[in-house]
């Protein structure tokens, strides 16, 4: 006879996809989400059972999502996530936690208009929430903002061997889809001014010095947050090295110094970090289920 126990277990209804339309006045705002919940507490039962008594179906779990939306608005994805959280481990008192995930897409105003909107796909915004027993955590972040310097960027003092082709080079593109995550140390935060303000430190710290390699980057973009932030306590990147090799024309005899490239999709280099506040309290527990990042 084997022995077989249920081992972790969390499940919910995935991207479900709100669009919430704040009309208190005639210039409207819009926020877009997708958004996952999932719960985690006593579920033995219904895997090993067949007992359905506490499992509460995924197609309420996806009814609260659209009706908070509707009774509470959306302040930021992080409050909204905060606040089911709250409502199923009270609600329920087998529910001891669970995790609630948001991806934002942004829109912009037409010309100013109070109701016509084009999408922003500058980048996708990101939000968890991770609840165990009284304790939430939250972590936010956005992926896909694509940046490129053009110069100001080298790669020179690597180690050689005899598998080494890659010349050194004091004067190159430097280009990535910019993927982070931050986790806070407290849910009392202006969650959409954080954003914006972390946003804007990884924008200006691209652009501010020369980069010897794209981890100092990241190192750099990572510190300023951290420095500016005490609420943060520490920041992921996953970040693809968009190689642009500069494209040799010398079979027409034409010159081409660093400005004519070939934009290599794969392979790309990935470099991953985090930067975190020293002697800050660890949370692995919130980064489990959060693919991409080291
Ligand atoms: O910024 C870089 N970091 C690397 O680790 C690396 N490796 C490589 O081949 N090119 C680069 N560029």
């Amino acid at each position: 006879m084997t022995d077989v126990v249920l081992g972790k277990n969390q499940y919910g209804k995935a991207e479900n996809h709100v669009v919430r339309i704040h009309r208190d006045t005639d210039r409207h705002v819009i926020r877009d989400l997708v958004v996952t919940s999932q719960l985690r507490g006593d579920f033995e039962a219904v895997h090993t059972q067949g007992d359905n008594a506490h499992c509460v179906p995924t197609d309420t779990q996806k009814n609260t999502v659209f009706a908070f939306v509707q009774k509470y608005g959306v302040d930021s994805p992080e409050a909204l996530l905060l606040k089911l959280s709250e409502h199923f481990t009270s609600e329920f008192e087998w529910v001891s936690g669970g995790r609630w995930a948001a991806d934002e897409h942004a829109w912009d105003r037409i010309n100013d208009n109070d109701h016509c909107f084009v999408q922003n796909k500058q980048e996708v915004r990101t939000a968890v929430v991770v609840t165990d027993g009284p304790r939430s955590t939250v972590i936010s972040g956005f992926k896909d903002l694509t940046v490129l310097k053009s110069t100001e960027s080298g790669f020179q003092g690597y180690p050689k061997d005899q598998y080494t082709t890659l010349p050194e080079t004091t004067d190159r593109i430097m280009s990535t889809d910019v993927a982070t995550r931050w986790r806070y140390s407290t849910t009392d935060v202006d969650f959409d001014a954080v954003y914006e303000d972390v946003k804007k430190i990884i924008l200006d710290k691209f652009t501010d010095h020369y980069s010897r390699a794209l981890q100092e980057t990241l190192y750099l973009m990572g510190k300023a947050v951290i420095e500016a932030h005490p609420e943060i306590d520490e920041i992921k990147f996953s970040c693809p090295n968009k190689h642009h090799f500069v494209y040799d024309l010398g079979f027409c005899d034409l010159p081409n110094d660093n400005e004519t490239h070939y934009a290599a999709d794969r392979p790309f280099g990935l470099i991953e970090a985090t930067v975190q506040r020293k002697d800050a309290q660890p949370d692995e527990n919130a980064w489990v289920g959060i693919a991409g990042f080291c």
